[in-house]
């Protein structure tokens, strides 16, 4: 039997920004009706394939054929006239906008504000994420008002009310929880039923090996392999993503449990959540999850001093403090690597020296010293240790590619000296070697007495580094499971039921 000719096919791409080869004869070939998984470590040039696709890149080399034509000077515009829809890492919805313009309108005309118009616009938004997502969002909400869960599903709903041939994944479920990923493949897999072809980039090798017919591996700029996930294992397909092997995942600390060293107690920020008490020991993990909506998020925030409590008490090392400010927060002892990285974590225009040394600056120590020189080479021996891919130290942040740009965050809060270490989302985007040394670090962190609180959607990630985790529904704390003796089905069932540990799990937070 012949196959049929590709939908897409790109064959022989080389594009370099100054000295950094990012594509060096890279080809992506893609049959219609497949969903084609696109992996690679962070910078192996995934997105720069991609946004040459979309004409954001000019390749120096290579040709590029969709439905057996040849595509030359391929804009944005030319590439939705084509039927190629984007969803970008980067949130690209405009904030003021409401759900309904978000999804159905050009962006020149969302001044318009008539009533009718709205709730028009707001009953055809309700219809079309019940159909694609089976939910709904808050009625009139505007767009910055939505989680970046939420944000994303608005994102990917409109791409699909536009009926495309090809849909392009760029690590769409990042920032969605369990259910919503679910629901995601969910609408994928009802998309390949009609025939739509979608390319599915991701750093989750569980989600490429589950959803994937054919995966493009990439290395180095270049496509070194291409392998059907039903034939292939994972650490086959980590391996040859990373040419070597890469061995516990999930390294354990070995530290014992101490004091505590944050307690919280019956902490409130209603309607987000109320009566919340937990508390971390020095030398311990603890993992916090929860679905969108749970207040697991917000909890987060609250703890950074981004969202006001209005019950409850804090306690850092035994003393009672007030976390109004994230400044105040850092103050107290804490460090925080928040969800939203490019925002609140990187100045995008600074290098990566500069960047690092930034975290330095300000931080006194107990007796009243400036230590920075001992965190610099902290943060370079991180810089090290997580393969940042760049062309120096003085390579302007915004240079590099999505994932390093967040390795760059992480090392800058992991190497500050803290008691206590919250991190929301810490290996989101991250590639699967430079997740083995964040979690690394983490446990080195327990090791040195510091207390860690993990935000994280990861159920895997959970289980695999924390001592405890605090499970969050609807707003409260349902149960603290004991990982090693818990599953993610028995996480996952907490989260969406709301129902308490059972065998093998305590209450007590
Ligand atoms: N505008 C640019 N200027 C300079 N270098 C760039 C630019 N865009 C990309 N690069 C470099 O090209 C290489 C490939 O980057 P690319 O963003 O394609 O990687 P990626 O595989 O998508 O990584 P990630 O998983 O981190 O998103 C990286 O070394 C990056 O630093």
């Amino acid at each position: 039997m012949t196959s049929p000719p590709p939908l897409l096919a790109m064959r022989g791409l080389v594009k370099s920004f100054g000295p950094t080869r990012a594509l060096d004869d890279a080809s992506l070939v893609v049959a219609p009706g497949s969903v084609h998984g696109l992996v690679g470590q962070n910078g192996a040039g995934k997105s720069t394939l991609i946004k040459a696709l979309a004409g954001l890149v000019s390749p120096e080399a290579g040709s590029i054929e969709f439905e057996g034509r040849p595509l030359d000077h391929l804009s944005p515009q030319k590439a939705e006239q084509l039927g190629i829809a984007f969803i970008h890492q980067d949130r690209l919805l405009v904030p003021t906008a409401t759900v309904g313009e978000a999804l159905f309108l050009g962006r020149e005309t969302m001044a318009s504000r008539f009533g009718v118009w709205q709730a028009s616009l707001q009953r055809r938004a309700d219809e079309a994420l019940r159909h694609f997502f089976g939910i709904t969002l808050p009625r009139g909400a505007l767009i910055r008002d939505l989680s970046t869960a939420q944000q994303q599903i608005v994102q990917i709903t409109r791409a699909l009310l536009a009926k495309p041939r090809l849909i392009i994944f760029d690590e769409p479920t990042a920032a969605l929880a369990k259910r919503e990923v679910e629901s995601l493949f969910a609408a994928i897999a009802q998309l390949k039923a009609r025939g739509l072809t979608s390319i599915y980039i991701s750093h989750y090798l569980a989600e490429i090996e589950r959803i994937c017919d054919v995966v493009t591996i990439m290395r180095n700029g270049r496509d070194v392999a291409h392998v059907e996930p039903s034939h292939t294992t994972i650490s086959e397909i980590t391996r040859l993503m990373v040419d070597r092997d890469v061995k516990d995942l999930f390294p354990r600390h070995r530290a014992g449990r101490g004091k505590p060293v944050l307690s919280v107690a019956g902490l409130g920020a209603p309607p987000a959540f109320a009566n919340v008490s937990l508390a971390v020991h020095r030398g311990e993990v603890v993992g916090l999850t929860g679905l969108l909506g749970s207040g697991s998020k917000e909890l987060v925030q609250a703890l950074f001093g981004l969202r006001p409590a209005r019950a409850g008490t804090i306690e850092v090392d035994g003393q009672a403090r007030r976390l109004a400010s994230p400044v105040a927060a850092a103050q107290a002892g804490l460090a925080l690597v928040p969800e939203d990285r490019r925002a609140q974590g990187v100045a995008l225009g600074l290098s990566i020296r500069e960047n690092a040394t930034l975290a330095s600056l300000g931080r006194i120590t107990r007796l009243g010293w400036l230590d920075r020189s001992g965190e610099r080479s902290k943060v370079s021996r991180l810089i090290e240790a997580l393969k940042i891919k760049a062309s120096g130290q003085e390579a302007p942040v915004r240079t590099l590619s999505g994932g390093n740009q967040q390795k760059v965050v992480i090392a800058k809060w992991l190497a500050r000296r803290s008691d206590i270490y919250v991190l929301d989302e810490p290996t989101v985007g991250v590639d699967v070697a430079a997740k083995a040394e964040i979690y690394r670090l983490i446990a080195e962190l327990a090791e040195e007495g510091a207390g860690i609180l993990l935000l994280s959607a990861d159920l895997d990630e959970l289980l695999g580094v924390c001592d405890r985790v605090l499970v969050m529904h609807r707003g409260g704390v349902v149960g603290t499971y004991e990982t090693s003796v818990t599953s993610s089905d028995q996480l996952l069932a907490a989260a969406l039921t709301g129902a308490g540990p059972g065998e093998g799990a305590s209450h007590a937070a």
